[in-house]
Order: structure tokens, then sequence, then C-alpha cells
């Protein structure tokens, strides 16, 4: 692999073709992920995150949603290509995702202790006392007590049922973590615990991770790179402190000035004004143009180039550098 690279996305397009309108979802993106990283996906509602995700797990429901056109390459090999058994392989032992809603992972009529080494036995040859085993232990790290092994997942509460999801996750030891606001559903106490066990984890397993969330506070703390999207496009990536310090996008701008101040509590974002393009019905140009504060001419007609090396953004002009200077 070149440079540690585990995740590579290349010009992705993907769209939901229904009889009267195409979602332009995903509007060719490039995403890399290396060994180790963190990454944070941060963008309003609609803006594309969970269709990344699910093109990357190849779970994209289908119809109405088609990958248009890019590359998804995991390890070197594109994954667009996989049969459904190198799929299979793939979430089994390659990637794994969190789901915003923990239930949309666990099985109501099978105890928690059974269905997780059952997750385990069907990916390994190891016999059912030493799956037993390694779900025990992993129950326990994410702080669930081994007593609960025999119990459904309606007897565990939101905050615990989450830990079980990521116990579930990390079974076979997946390369890469990808979470879908894997916090938004719980209370903000247990949230923080549920991202330190993510945190630790990661860090004891030397997982990669993508974090979608809408929540800048929560990138800031756990993520060394974050990618700004909006109508499809990442219109802004770099290192958290680049980013955070200099945002160079217009968008990206508008969503730390929702903030009222960083070091809050209150960093959810508080949506800038307008609302997000419709993905059937994109502006022509710029697609946040009818939004900008700033918009030209250009904007409307054209659209933009991305821009820098390290830290890119995706904009006509440079509106920020010079007032920092
Ligand atoms: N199954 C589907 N059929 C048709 N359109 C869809 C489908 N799933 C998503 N879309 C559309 O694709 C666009 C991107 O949706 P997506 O769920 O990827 O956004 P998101 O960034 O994850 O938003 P959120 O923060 O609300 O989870 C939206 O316009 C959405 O309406
Ligand atoms: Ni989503």
């Amino acid at each position: 692999m070149e440079n540690n690279v585990v995740l590579s996305i290349k010009n992705l397009h993907v769209h939901y073709v229904t009889a009267d309108a195409t979602a332009k979802a995903v509007n060719g993106i490039d995403i890399e992920v290396r060994e180790g990283e963190a990454l944070g996906l941060v963008g309003e509602t609609g803006a594309g995150k969970t269709t990344t995700a699910l093109s990357v797990m190849q779970l994209i429901p289908d119809p109405p949603g088609i990958i248009v056109d890019g590359e998804i390459n995991f390890e070197g090999k594109n994954v667009i290509y996989n049969t459904d058994r190198e799929n299979q392989k793939m979430r089994g032992n390659g990637i794994a995702m969190i789901f915003q809603d923990p239930m949309t992972a666990l099985n109501p009529i099978m105890s928690v202790g059974d269905q997780l080494a059952e997750v385990v036995l069907t990916h390994e040859k190891i016999s059912k006392a030493e799956a037993k085993k390694r779900v025990i232990d992993l129950l326990e790290i994410v702080g669930v007590k081994s007593d609960r092994y025999d119990d459904y997942p309606h007897q565990f509460s939101g905050g615990q049922k989450q830990r079980v999801v990521i116990a579930m996750s990390l079974l076979c030891n997946p390369r890469l973590l990808i979470a879908d606001e894997p916090t938004t559903a719980l209370d903000v106490t247990i949230q923080a615990q549920v991202l330190d066990i993510i945190n630790k984890l990661r860090e004891q397993y030397k997982m990669s991770m993508i974090l979608i969330t809408h929540d800048l506070g929560v990138v800031a703390e756990t993520c060394d790179n974050v990618a700004i999207m909006y109508a499809g496009h990442i219109v802004e990536k770099g290192t958290v402190r680049e980013v955070y310090l200099h945002p160079k996008h217009p968008y990206t701008r508008g969503l730390f000035d929702s903030i009222p101040k960083l070091d809050d509590d209150a960093t959810e974002l508080i949506p800038i004004e307008g609302a997000i393009s419709n993905a059937a019905d994109l502006p022509t140009g710029c697609y946040f143009h009818p939004r900008c504060k700033y918009c030209q001419e250009i904007c409307r007609r054209e659209q933009p180039p991305q821009q820098g090396d390290a830290h890119k953004f995706m904009c006509h002009f440079d509106l920020f550098s010079k007032e920092e200077a």
C-alpha cells in the first residue's frame, strides 16, 4: 500500500434514481484515510455523508442507488467490483460500520451474547467456547458486564446497546471503522463515554476511522483530519488544526460562525442561513452559491476549482488568507 493508505476514494459519484427525479447525493469526492488516522466527515443533513459510508461498505440500496463513477480502493483493491463473497469478507474483518441507531445492528429476538458469538463464528474457524470467551472479553472492554451475556437487546439502555454494537463491530479486528453519528441518539453524558471507548479501542487496535457527525466539537476531540461536505462535494479538508484555525471555504466559515464558542458545550451545528440544496435540483456553478454572502457572477456560472495542497478547499476565491496575514 502506498504510504499506508488504507482507503482511497477517487472521484466518487452516487445517484438515487427514481421515476420522477435523480438525487445527486455524491458528486465527485476524493477521500484518503491512512493507517491509524481518524477522519471526521462533517456536514448538514443531506450532504451525502451516509451515502459515502454506504458506498464504501457496498451497501447502497439498489434500486434506487447507483454508483455512477469513481473508485473506492480498500487496501489497494477497488471494492466496487467486489463479488458478494468478497463483500462479506470485507465487512467481516476489513471494514466495520456503526450506525446511528443501534437497533439496526441488533437482532431483537436473540440474546446479545449469542448474536455476537455468531458474528465471530461466521467469520472465523474457532470453537464455540473460544467465540464466547472473545465476546465476553470485548463486552468487558466496552463496559458491559459478562452476566448480561444472555440478556436480550430490549433489556439494555440506549447507551449500553451502543456499547454492545461497538463490541460487535470490533469482534473481527477491522482495519477501518466507519461510525455514522454513533452518539447522536444518546444522552450527552453517555455520548462522551461512548466516544472515549471508541478512541481507546482505536488506539489499542491501531484502527483507522471515519467519524460522521454534525458536531464540530466531537471532531476536534477525536479526529486528526476533517473533511467538510456540502451537497455531495468535499468543500474543504485538512488537519483539524488547520481547518479549525484557518477555515478557507465560506461554508466552513459559516459553520464555525454559527457556534458561539468552540470550547463551549454547544458545539452542535446551528444551520447557517438558507437551506442545503435539493440533491435532485442542484444549482448551476458552485453548489453553495445561493447561500454564500461572497457570491460573484462566476460562482453562479462555473464550478469552482480545488485549491491548496495539504489543506484543500473548493472555491473560486481565496477570501480569508489575506485578512490573516
Ligand atoms: N434511498 C434513497 N432514495 C432516494 N434519495 C436518497 C436515498 N438515500 C438518500 N437520499 C438522498 O441523498 C442525499 C444524501 O443523503 P445522505 O443520507 O447521504 O445524507 P447525510 O449527509 O448522511 O445526511 P444526515 O446528516 O441527515 O444523515 C439526500 O438528498 C437524500 O435525500
Ligand atoms: Ni446520514
